[in-house]
């Protein structure tokens, strides 16, 4: 065994007495959380719209964003849900680079896991109190959930974790929706398997305990394509892709069957601005398929104020790991699928 302690052990309690939620805050979230769910359920027929920064690596840059995506939303709340992504931990495919908030507090600095578990729930914690947003992110580690389970609306698996028993046991005992991506290879079985396994009852170790889950009813699909063998591309939003997924969600009955498109990652392939072209077709389909409308009712967007990707952070509000919308093309896009959402 070569771990070394360098730090403290955390006390979960304490920990969560910084940027603890109360009042007007935590009533407010609960109100929209409860329209999140409504949603998931299909009890509320608005599009769900997660959306914000690849990652959250400047605080100062993600709060203006969000204050930003807060007027938007407020423009387009009839027919658009949206919950902020907040990611402040990324999977990276080789483990090297940017990690995320939860890593590198400061993206210039050295690694500090301590203070950046406290960065993580003091950013979810501005954008909530100081927006009206509710906030997204990813759980790469599950074991951290309990570290910010109060503050986070919506968890998603990455494509990179969804096949582990240990993700998708703790995402059976998550009490708000959290989707499963499907993995790098675009298998959409093991995206199915995943769901299966959060939606129903588990029993496993988790904070050095035996616990019992109950399943959670809002496990969902979010399709983001794959990668071959070759590393080629290979995108699954297009109508095929969408009728097949459906045919698994109806065989294999599932809870609230809701599909989200990741309109990035492997169904860009990275090429940011092909998310609007990807999200229009989405629109299309929606329009021309019921089953189609019926069930992908989602969206995931990657979008900062300025677009594209930086390898060093040195401009203001640009994207650190994957390329983003900039902030003018985010506006548009989202009055766009208001504009089609409303006819
Ligand atoms: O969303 C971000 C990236 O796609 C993911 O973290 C993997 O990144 P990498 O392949 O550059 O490491
Ligand atoms: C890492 C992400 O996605 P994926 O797991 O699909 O690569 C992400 O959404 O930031």
């Amino acid at each position: 065994m070569t771990f070394r302690e360098i730090s403290p052990k955390i006390n979960i309690n304490e920990m969560k007495e910084l940027g603890k939620l109360s009042g007007e805050a935590l009533k407010h979230k609960e109100e929209r959380d409860k329209e999140l769910h409504a949603i998931m359920k299909g009890e509320d027929d608005r599009l769900l719209l997660i959306i914000g920064p690849c990652s959250s690596d400047n605080e100062e840059a993600v709060l203006d964003y969000a204050h930003r995506l807060a007027k938007l939303q407020e423009e387009v709340k009839d027919k658009i849900f949206i919950v902020m992504r907040v990611y402040t931990a990324k999977p990276r495919t080789k483990g090297d680079g940017y990690k995320g908030l939860i890593h590198q507090p400061d993206s210039k600095g050295k690694p500090n896991l301590i203070n950046g578990i406290k960065a993580v729930r003091d950013l979810h914690y501005k954008v909530i109190t100081e927006t009206g947003l509710t906030t997204a992110d990813e759980m790469l580690y599950p074991e951290n959930l309990l570290l910010i389970n109060d503050l986070v609306s919506y968890h998603a698996i990455g494509a990179r974790s969804v096949e582990n028993q240990q993700h998708r046991f703790v995402a059976s005992g998550i009490d708000v929706p959290t989707g499963m991506k499907n993995p790098t290879s675009g298998n959409l079985n093991v995206m199915f398997n995943a769901i299966y396994t959060a939606q129903n009852a588990q029993n496993f170790l988790f904070n050095y305990a035996e616990v019992e889950t109950e399943g959670n009813p809002l496990a969902h699909a979010i399709l983001r394509g794959g990668l071959n063998e070759y590393g080629k591309n290979i995108p699954n939003y297009y109508t095929e892709n969408l009728l097949d997924a459906i045919k698994v969600y109806e065989k294999m009955n599932l809870k609230n069957p809701f599909i989200i498109i990741d309109a990035n990652h492997d169904n860009s392939g990275k090429q940011y601005l092909e998310q609007i072209r990807i999200v229009r077709q989405i629109l299309i389909n929606r329009q021309w398929n019921e089953q189609i409308k019926k069930y992908v009712r989602g969206f995931m967007i990657e979008s900062y104020i300025e677009e594209g990707r930086q390898e060093e952070p040195i401009e203001y509000g640009k994207s650190i790991t994957d390329p983003c919308l900039g902030w003018e093309s985010t506006k548009e896009l989202i009055h766009e699928i208001y504009q089609t959402e409303a006819k």
